[in-house]
């Protein structure tokens, strides 16, 4: 049974929650990804903000990994950030999960996706590192379906790199089955997509996203290849995934 959260979000100046979560629906149908500004009041983003802090200040971060259980390692050469799990009871995160779990509903009943939990980290990219073009779910061998990254960095100045970069979504999309009204009853599970790999290496990317604070991007996770640039200086997020549970 899914349970409505109990916290009340206090609304931005700037923007309505459910503008917000409307306009994330549209731009999710229209491109299968969406970019949003300005979500949260800054009381939320100066909680978050001082948290990670905290946990820098800890030396709580690890390494990130790559690959899953059995062969996980980490490759800097491929992924330099090290990260911090939050647990859904984290107080300091109590606003950003309450709209995560706004945005698991509205994408279930937009989609269909059948999301089941939302989990995250923040994440810390020390000058210098990068995260190598990847995607964040191979369908039929994960069930992450949707990412979401929320960015932390303050006056992110122009030329300081650490740019997300989406490329163009790989065949047989869910995205693209999405729009086909047809496509809904498939089991997208059990397709298989091609290795990273064979995707033409010189591809141009769909859209160049700065890591501005306090921005939120979302993407279909089996869909869209991405890489984050070298960072010129630290550069800071809470990166998260919806999971369906198989
Ligand atoms: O930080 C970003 O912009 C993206 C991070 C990412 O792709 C990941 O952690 O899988
Ligand atoms: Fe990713």
């Amino acid at each position: 049974m899914e349970i409505e959260s109990t916290i009340e979000l206090s609304l931005s100046a700037e923007l309505d929650l459910s503008t917000a979560l409307d306009s994330i629906a549209q731009e999710l149908e229209q491109n299968g990804y969406a970019v949003i500004d300005q979500l949260f009041p800054e009381s939320v983003l100066e909680k978050l903000e001082a948290d990670l802090q905290y946990h820098l200040n800890s030396n709580a971060l690890t390494p990130a990994g790559i690959g899953r259980e059995g062969d996980f390692q980490t490759n800097t050469s491929i992924r330099g950030d090290s990260t911090y799990w939050l647990e859904e009871s984290h107080a300091a995160a109590a606003e950003y999960f309450a709209f995560m779990e706004q945005l698991r509903h509205l994408a279930n009943r937009y989609f269909y996706l059948g999301l089941f939990r939302y989990e995250c980290h923040y994440a810390l990219y020390p000058t210098g590192a990068f995260y190598q073009k990847h995607l964040d779910a191979f369908k039929g061998r994960s069930n992450r379906r949707l990412s979401t990254v929320f960015y932390l960095n303050r006056d992110w100045p122009e030329g300081a790199g650490g740019e997300l970069l989406l490329y163009p979504p790989v065949e047989g999309s869910h995205w693209q089955c999405c729009h086909d009204q047809s496509c809904y009853d498939q089991s997208f599970r059990n397709i298989e997509s091609e290795p990273l790999s064979e995707k033409p290496i010189n591809e141009a990317p769909i859209k160049v996203i700065r890591p501005e604070f306090g921005r939120l991007v979302v993407f279909f996770s089996e869909d869209f290849p991405h890489e984050v640039q070298v960072a010129k200086k630290e550069r800071m997020s809470l990166t998260g995934w919806f999971r369906v549970n198989d």
